[in-house]
């Protein structure tokens, strides 16, 4: 119960129809429910915190004066929307957020008329606004568009691309610049230094300055380019004008994105302005409201569950060391004896372990804010003065810097080291952030050397193999998470590049595996075994270039072979089908073929272990692949492992 009545409101708003029933006075109480609603919610779920707490008011706000979901309202990475679904209709599921089956983490359109774009990776909302706001005035409508994007999204090129395109059109777009000075970690960049002078150097506009600045623009509409261009003549943009103002937005702002009083009034003025696109800038805390959250570094970006009194987060005990910091300690080894070594991250310091580089070699460690495009010709451009740049990006955010790997790193062969973290299956994140497609947008690129990981300490010996190749591309794979609490080695030791090796000699079944799948293979030779069959397991390290001397090998002593890899079709078990049939290994039928992949599907949110299930890339899943190839039909959730 709070101060302002005995009446909770939050339990009266199923919908935001129920809220905009509401008086103006009762919006603040209604906020600071929420505030608290998603507090609670997160300490069971753990999941994205510090973004959602920083925007509870201009959510509210939002859903207020806006007519939502007719007008439409774009989370940018869609990870502070979690106070948005408790206003549209899903408080009641709200607990079960990024758990099988439950909520996901972000906005979804499969989930709400509320959400009208998916998101997750960044910096995608004034792109997929401008989309709907064309759309509307294609075809007569008279809603509203409305972006909401953080400062740190707004590092990313396609932001720009996006507001290139919309000042250029003048379509009628709101883009709230949600100004928390704050990305996953301290932001970077020289953006991030002019919003800074932006709202420092004027504090926030009072409600009546920002009045005047939006009667100033009222009413010009500039129905043209042509008008525009006179209007700048005239200087009418130039008055003192913001970068956004240049590029053909309205700029309104800075105001406090918690003041009730000041957001209400400015988005019902900014709502009734008949203009071009409008940039609202609003500045607020990440972690707002809640004290753990607001004296923590990170600001409470991602949390598990915890407990609410004291913030203390219930952090398990890992067992083994995770992969990005064997990554990261990795690389300090290799730079303490090669100064050309350098590591570059696109604003994922401490989910790449590039923080642990960075504490060793701060002058050799660059964040280049979220902007993977330009990270890998950031690295590229490094090599060709003799670098040793390890650029380290999760698998699904590398995908924005594909164009830039081909043309920029293959076609010239250049150095770069790729050092791909979350590949495979994620978890709780989903689809979007799923590394499921690495080993096939890289598998078809000449030039490149393409391992993976099976294990920590094969990690630290491909960090070293990385370091080693000097005349062409080289990419690393390995999973969110933990190893396998193996003994580790001292140092580094490069691998003969294209050989893989035998863990374990059988005879009837072999099982090549490219990656960490290997502990999987390794359960299910086991289990084979209890069922007298005999399994040889190998690593094949490499996928380019491929072990071929292995593959026929296996192909010709067993009869099964079955590839097992965490990735999609096209990847590791696509090459190895491929040199089999071209070298007519398999036309004498004599040794069974398969390939074990991801399915063809994007698969919902869940833990990986029961993403990997379902996926049929475990234990289970092995045994029953080997049981159908040798024609016994057992389906993999019958299979009982010893
Ligand atoms: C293309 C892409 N790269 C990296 C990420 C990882 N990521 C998620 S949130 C985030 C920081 C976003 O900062 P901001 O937009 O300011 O939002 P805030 O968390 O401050 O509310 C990053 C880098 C991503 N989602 N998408
Ligand atoms: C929202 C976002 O994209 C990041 O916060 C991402 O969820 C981080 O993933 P990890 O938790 O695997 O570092
Ligand atoms: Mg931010």
């Amino acid at each position: 119960m709070n101060a302002y009545s005995k009446t909770p409101l939050l339990d009266t708003i199923r919908t935001p129809d129920d809220l905009r029933k509401l008086k103006v006075e009762q919006v603040r109480q209604v906020a600071d429910e929420l505030r608290q609603e998603t507090i609670d919610a997160v300490s069971v779920t753990g999941g994205h915190f510090g973004a959602g707490l920083g925007v509870v008011e201009l959510t509210t706000a939002i859903h207020y004066v806006f007519d939502t979901p007719r007008d439409r309202l774009i989370w940018d990475v869609g990870h502070q929307a979690y106070p948005h679904k408790i206003l549209t209709g899903r408080r009641d599921r709200i607990r079960t957020l990024r758990t099988g089956g439950g909520l996901s983490g972000f906005t979804k359109r499969s989930e709400s008329d509320y959400d009208p774009f998916g998101a997750a990776h960044s910096s995608t909302s004034i792109s997929a606004g401008l989309g709907m706001a064309v759309a509307r005035d294609l075809s007569g409508g008279k809603n509203n568009v409305i972006a909401v994007i953080g400062d740190g999204a707004m590092s990313a090129g396609m932001a720009y691309e996006a507001m290139n395109n919309a000042g250029a059109m003048n379509s009628r777009l709101i883009v709230i610049l949600n100004d928390n000075d704050m990305s996953i970690a301290p932001p970077v960049g020289a953006m991030s230094a002019y919003l800074s002078r932006l709202y420092s150097g004027k504090t926030y506009r009072t409600l009546r300055d920002v009045a005047k600045q939006i009667n100033q623009r009222l009413p010009k509409i500039l129905a043209n380019r042509a008008n525009r261009v006179e209007e700048y003549s005239r200087g009418f943009m130039m008055d003192g004008g913001t970068l956004f103002e240049e590029l053909g937005f309205y700029y309104v702002g800075p105001i406090d994105g918690h003041n009730l009083d000041h957001l209400l009034p400015v988005l019902k003025n900014v709502r009734d302005m008949e203009t071009g696109p409008i940039l609202l800038h609003v500045v607020t805390q990440k972690g707002k409201g809640y004290g753990p959250a607001e004296a923590s570094a990170d600001k409470y970006h991602a949390v598990v569950k915890f407990d609410v009194a004291t913030g203390t987060q219930a952090k398990s005990k890992p067992n083994a060391p995770a992969y990005q910091n064997v990554f990261g300690q990795s690389l300090v080894k290799e730079a303490e004896k090669d100064d050309k070594i350098v590591a570059i991250t696109a604003a994922m310091p401490s989910g790449t372990g590039v923080d642990i580089f960075n504490k060793a070699f701060p002058d050799r460690t660059f964040d280049v804010g979220i902007a993977e495009q330009h990270a890998v010709t950031f690295a590229a451009g490094l090599a060709t003065e003799g670098y040793k740049p390890f650029c380290a990006i999760y698998s699904t955010f590398l995908q924005r810097g594909y164009d830039q790997i081909v043309h920029d790193v293959a076609i010239q062969s250049l150095p770069v080291r790729f050092a791909i973290d979350r590949a495979g299956l994620v978890g709780a994140d989903g689809a979007t952030h799923a590394g499921s497609f690495d080993n096939a947008y890289l598998g078809c690129l000449p030039n490149m050397v393409i391992m993976a990981a099976s294990d920590e300490a094969e990690l630290v010996h491909m960090v070293a193999t990385q370091v080693a190749i000097n005349d062409r591309p080289s990419s690393l794979r390995y999973p969110r998470g933990e190893g396998r609490g193996i003994e580790m080695p001292e140092v580094g030791i490069p691998l003969e590049i294209g050989k893989g090796r035998i863990v374990r000699q059988g005879s009837k079944i072999a099982l090549l595996s490219f990656g960490t799948r290997l502990a999987e293979c390794e359960k299910a030779a086991d289990e084979l075994a209890a069922h007298g069959l005999s399994t040889t397991i190998a690593d094949a390290r490499f996928m380019k270039p491929l072990d071929t001397e292995l593959v026929l090998k296996l192909a010709r002593d067993h009869e099964i072979l079955i590839t097992i890899e965490e990735g999609s079709v096209g990847g590791f078990g696509s090459h190895v089908a491929q040199y089999l049939t071209d070298q007519g290994a398999l036309d004498s039928g004599l040794v069974r073929f398969r390939t074990m992949v991801l399915p063809d599907v994007f698969q919902d949110h869940d833990t990986p272990a029961a993403m990997y299930g379902r996926a049929g890339l475990d234990a289970k899943g092995i045994v029953a692949k080997v049981f159908e190839a040798l024609g016994k039909d057992v389906k993999a959730e019958t299979v009982k492992l010893a």
